[in-house]
């Protein structure tokens, strides 16, 4: 008996649920699966044994350390106990303590006052000379610090470069004065706080930083309210390092500003001065010294010595979080508010909707703020991105395509905040793409939501509120509003760290929403969420994206998403439109191989012969029922062909109010065969289109699995064999390979699979009617 297996009665779409790319679930009885992972037993708190280190590693690392601890312990054994409390209350002792503090206090405000810029500069901006300049920072801490005083005495000693002028112009004498000494400790210390900062920040993705100049916050604010919290733990580090630095700086200080006592004679000076005189006072005073940089190592507990680092850091985002550098701190600087910030004229066309404006009015309101504008999108983007979207306010459009095919650049030059493309972007009446990204009016939710990790989840939905000027309490009152809309308002107090993944993406897109944006952009919302919460999170997200007033852009992998939450799907390649259209349409008619398949239906490339059916890249021909027309069928117009390669230089998308591209975004055609309209101009054309290429797509239920070559009216049939098989929620994927054609894939249900006594490996041949293969031309 033949044995064959046929899926039945698939719904058009029904592919949409899950494609065989996507997250595909083992079989049952696969022996794999996470409580297995290998890392995960590691995860689980057994330690790897310790391995013995070699000899050859042993000896020399021993004794680096006993170099490094040798005349530490000389200082402590041969301290006089007895006499520590005479020697360190001696009035000169006690002079040059005072003193060394002042010093070295004053040398930590200044590098934190010039270090601090400086580091986000080397850290976050382009400018001629970087490397220049990192090699300056970092010369005073290779060079012999006399050198360096030398150096001090040259450029602002009183024969120095700068030295006449301070004399002549401000009567400042530097060298031999205790600002001098200060000057001396700053140009040896500062690096410390420069490397560890710029470190620091370099480590800390700017996702936060572009996040909130999204919700409108002026750079100034970013820097204030999210960089420099996240960064605490680095400033507070290098601000340790940089004050004990200071407090032991000896060569450059007695070179430049000289050994006077209560002016310059800092405790390291002290120290030897007492070795000639009194070394035992010199030991006593060299302990202080050696006890004090020993309380900074250890009040930075390990961050930098290596050990609890977990504590340190705990520790240090706690000190963070307390810092005092509070985002709702009053606002020194409102953005768009008042003539300082030009935003009135930049908006170029005295249109009274600004963004601004908008702000205010429905701060004003009670509940959240509702106002009457609406935001139609248009934006032209030139560079690696070519294409043009025209979309009326209230259309979500779901962009997608392969990596690489420039969603996340799309975002981002809508943003302003990438240079490979370039966005002429108009919101509503208001050319904004001359405006920096917090005057733009465009939120942007990135892939993992960004929350700040330091504000509660209030705070963060209350930070594109404050960054407009609302008073704390009113930004307090509507981001919580925000919240509940969201189903989150139970969690208002929370951190990031303590919300689970769907809460925080939930809170994200509240924050998002609170900021009132023209235009919202949100990349993968869904993705970093288990299938039970994505399936609620999208619910909520539909249910929020009918009610707003702009357009809105979902970057998206997941065919469910964009199905589920899209007017329209925008099909990316190699940064061009491929397709815009409806997703009733997409799902008919893809327009790539790629989108076929993210949809999971088979689609296979081919050229058209004469008698309608497609020849395919290997030997295998595969016969379809309903050629294409012959308008449709690239290969009998060579005009076509040339149109399309001009159409092609540059994707538009349509202008007409809700439309999809000319016929692709018209009612879908009825029957499966029946090829999409082709655009009549300007429309959505494939990157690189060959005379003749076409695309025959055929759904995975249309493929018939047997064990023996089957006969009858299918004219179809290949061999191939079992690759892999996948289970999708209760039917099988069969990955199928042949010589004759691409591989395909079948879907099949469980039963059948025994049945046929599928597995890895198995020959079978597979069949498809001619009447279930649509052509598509490319
Ligand atoms: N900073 C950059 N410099 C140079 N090329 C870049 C940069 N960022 C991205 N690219 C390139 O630009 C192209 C588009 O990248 P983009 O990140 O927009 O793709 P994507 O569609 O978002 O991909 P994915 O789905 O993998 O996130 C890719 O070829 C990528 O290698």
């Amino acid at each position: 008996m033949k044995r064959t297996a046929r899926s039945t009665g698939s719904a058009p779409g029904r592919e949409f649920r899950r494609s065989p790319w996507h997250k595909p679930r083992r079989l049952p009885g696969c022996r794999s699966g996470p409580g297995r992972l290998p890392g995960r037993r590691a995860a689980s708190g057994r330690r790897a044994p310790r391995r013995g280190a070699p000899l050859a590693l042993a000896l020399p690392a021993a004794l680096a350390v006993a170099l490094l601890l040798l005349p530490l312990a000389g200082i402590v054994a041969r301290t006089s106990w007895s006499d520590l409390g005479t020697h360190l209350g001696s009035p000169a002792v006690r002079e040059a303590l005072r003193l060394s503090l002042t010093v070295s206090f004053w040398s930590l405000g200044i590098s934190v006052l010039l270090g601090v810029p400086l580091a986000w500069m080397l850290a976050r901006s382009a400018f001629p000379g970087k490397t220049l300049v990192r090699c300056l920072v970092l010369l005073p801490m290779v060079l012999p610090p006399t050198v360096g005083g030398v150096a001090l005495l040259l450029g602002v000693g009183r024969r120095g470069l700068l030295g006449g002028v301070l004399e002549d112009w401000f009567g400042v004498t530097l060298p031999f004065s205790t600002a001098g000494a200060v000057i001396a400790a700053t140009f040896v210390a500062m690096p410390f706080l420069i490397i560890s900062l710029e470190g620091t920040l370099a480590g800390l993705h700017t996702r936060y930083e572009e996040t909130a100049a999204s919700l409108g916050a002026s750079p100034w604010r970013v820097f204030r309210t999210v960089t420099l919290p996240l960064v605490a733990p680095g400033l507070i580090a290098g601000a340790a390092l940089t004050w004990a630095r200071a407090l032991g700086e000896f060569g450059a200080t007695i070179t430049f500003a000289g050994n006077l006592p209560g002016v310059t004679q800092t405790l390291p000076l002290q120290v030897y001065l007492l070795l000639q005189d009194d070394p035992e006072a010199a030991t006593s005073v060299s302990l202080l010294l050696l006890a004090i940089a020993m309380a900074v190592l250890i009040a930075l507990r390990g961050r930098w010595a290596g050990g609890a680092p977990a504590a340190g850091r705990a520790a240090a985002r706690r000190a963070a979080v307390h810092s005092g550098i509070d985002s709702d701190a009053p606002v020194g600087e409102i953005s768009g508010h008042g003539p300082s910030d030009g935003h009135d004229g930049a908006s170029g066309n005295g249109n009274s909707n600004s963004w601004d404006n908008g702000w205010e009015g429905a701060a004003e309101r009670t509940g959240v703020p509702q106002d009457d504008a609406r935001w139609p999108l248009q934006a032209e983007l030139t560079g690696f991105n070519e294409l043009r979207i025209d979309a009326q306010p209230g259309t979500t459009i779901a962009v997608v395509g392969p990596n690489g095919a420039g969603k996340t650049t799309l975002l981002r030059a809508l943003l302003g905040l990438t240079d490979r493309s370039r966005a002429a972007l108009r919101l509503g009446a208001d050319e904004v793409s001359a405006l920096p990204t917090h005057r733009r009016g465009v939120a942007w939710v990135p892939q993992d939501g960004a929350l700040f990790p330091h504000l509660t989840a209030l705070r963060n939905t209350a930070y594109g509120l404050r960054s407009r000027g609302v008073g704390r309490a009113e930004a307090h009152r509507q981001a919580r509003l925000w919240l509940d809309r969201l189903g989150v308002g139970q969690f208002a107090q929370r951190r990031p760290a303590q919300l689970s993944g769907g809460q925080a993406q939930r809170v994200a897109l509240a924050r998002a929403l609170a900021a009132r944006p023209r235009l919202l952009l949100l990349d993968e919302p869904l993705a970093a969420l288990d299938q039970t919460t994505r399936a609620l999170v999208r619910h909520t997200l539909r249910r929020h994206l009918s009610d707003f007033d702009g357009v809105c852009l979902i970057v998206t992998h997941d065919p469910v998403e964009a199905i589920s939450l899209a007017d329209r799907v925008l099909v990316l390649e190699g940064g061009r439109a491929v397709q815009y259209a409806t997703p009733a349409e997409v799902t008919r008619h893809p327009r790539s191989p790629w989108v076929a398949r993210m949809l999971g239906r088979n689609a296979w490339s081919g050229s058209t012969t004469p008698d309608g059916g497609l020849c395919l890249p290997g030997p295998g021909r595969l016969v379809v029922a309903d050629p294409l027309p012959v308008s449709d069928a690239v290969v009998s117009s060579p005009d076509s062909a040339t149109e399309q390669g001009e159409q092609n230089k540059r994707g538009t998308l349509p202008t007409e109010p809700g439309g999809g591209a000319a016929g692709q975004g018209s009612p879908a055609p009825t029957e499966p065969a029946e090829p999409a309209e082709q655009p009549s101009s300007g429309r959505h054309v494939p990157p690189s289109p060959q005379r003749g290429e076409v695309m025959a797509i055929f759904g995975p239920e249309a493929v018939s699995v047997h064990r023996e070559r089957p006969t009858g009216s299918p004219r179809n049939v290949w061999p191939g064999h079992v690759r892999e098989i996948t289970a999708v929620g209760s039917r099988l994927r069969v990955l199928i390979s042949s010589d004759q054609v691409p591989d395909l894939v079948a879907e099949i249900t469980p039963a059948a699979a025994v049945e046929l006594d599928l597995a890895d490996g198995t020959a079978v041949w597979t069949s498809v009617k001619a009447t279930e293969i649509t052509l598509v031309p490319l």
